[in-house]
């Protein structure tokens, strides 16, 4: 029983096939540990570059510990095991610099944090930490940033005004252009939205859809119609395991699990 079970698991994780996709981001046999207690235990997947891909699944499944395992923000909290690839380089090795690793791999999280500082700022605060003086330069990456984010013209003639003025959805919009701001390669955002009023939610969704054309997504969401909204592929998580791994139609469509089915249908979670 125990193998069927497993061969249904690693059928349904297989129909990705990373083979016939560019693949920026992907872990080989992670394991997630909080002391004794293991709380990813099946956590290997593969993200396609210039893509969506949202981590869904009940409340304690393990989906915040996995996408902070990714760019290592549980290092101080937990024992990861096993492989994140990024680059042909195994990113949880102990030689691999975690500070500059963050500068490819961004994390936006669940609340927006601005810094106290102007909107301006919260931008140019961390360029100027990484040794960028020069104010022309930070001009045009401040600009870029915000647009990227899709509010450069909200608050281009406001740059010197407090970030904590700014609406909630602005505030994220701006953790977004900041996380940005550093040429990230993958950004990994913890369920941004979700202490957001619907309009806000909506612009949040519409800023990651225009993101992807440059950065490869990677979002934890309890929405349902979110996930279902921006993202290319879904995957499942349960009980600390993925159980189910596929484009996002066919998760919600034809989910091949029945706690797939179950979870997106409300039954539980
Ligand atoms: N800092 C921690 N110390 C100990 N255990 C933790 C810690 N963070 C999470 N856990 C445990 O790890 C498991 C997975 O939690 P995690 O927050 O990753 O799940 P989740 O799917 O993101 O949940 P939610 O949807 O409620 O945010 C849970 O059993 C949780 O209690």
């Amino acid at each position: 029983m125990q193998n069927e079970n497993m061969e249904t698991t690693q059928r349904n994780i297989m129909h990705f096939d990373p083979k016939a996709h560019e693949i920026a981001l992907s872990t080989e046999d992670l394991r997630v540990f909080y002391g004794q207690s293991e709380a990813i235990s099946e956590g290997d997947l593969q993200f396609e570059r210039y893509k969506i891909s949202s981590l869904i699944g009940p409340s304690g499944s393990g989906k915040s510990t996995f996408l902070r395992s990714l760019n290592r923000m549980n290092d101080r909290i937990a024992t990861v095991k096993g492989k994140i690839m990024y680059r042909g380089l195994d990113i949880n090795s102990d030689e691999v610099d975690v500070y500059e690793m963050r500068r490819h791999i961004g994390m936006v999280f669940q609340r927006p944090n601005p810094f106290a500082k102007s909107i301006y700022e919260n931008i140019a605060f961390a360029l100027r930490q990484r040794g960028l003086n020069d104010k022309h330069k930070l001009d045009e990456i401040v600009e870029t940033s915000l647009r990227q984010a899709a509010m450069w013209d909200q608050v281009k003639d406001d740059l010197n005004k407090s970030a904590l003025a700014l609406s909630g959805g602005q505030q994220q919009r701006l953790c977004i252009a900041r996380a940005i701001a550093v040429k990230p390669d993958i950004l990994l955002l913890d369920e941004p939205a979700s202490a957001l009023d619907p309009v806000s939610t909506s612009q949040v969704e519409d800023t990651l859809l225009e993101l992807k054309q440059n950065y490869t997504i990677i979002i934890v969401t309890h929405n349902m119609q979110q996930a279902s909204r921006i993202s290319d592929y879904t995957a499942f998580f349960n009980l600390g395991k993925v159980l189910e791994y596929a484009e996002t139609g066919d998760i919600f469509t034809n989910p091949k699990v029945d706690l797939t089915n179950d979870y997106i249908s409300g039954n539980f979670g």
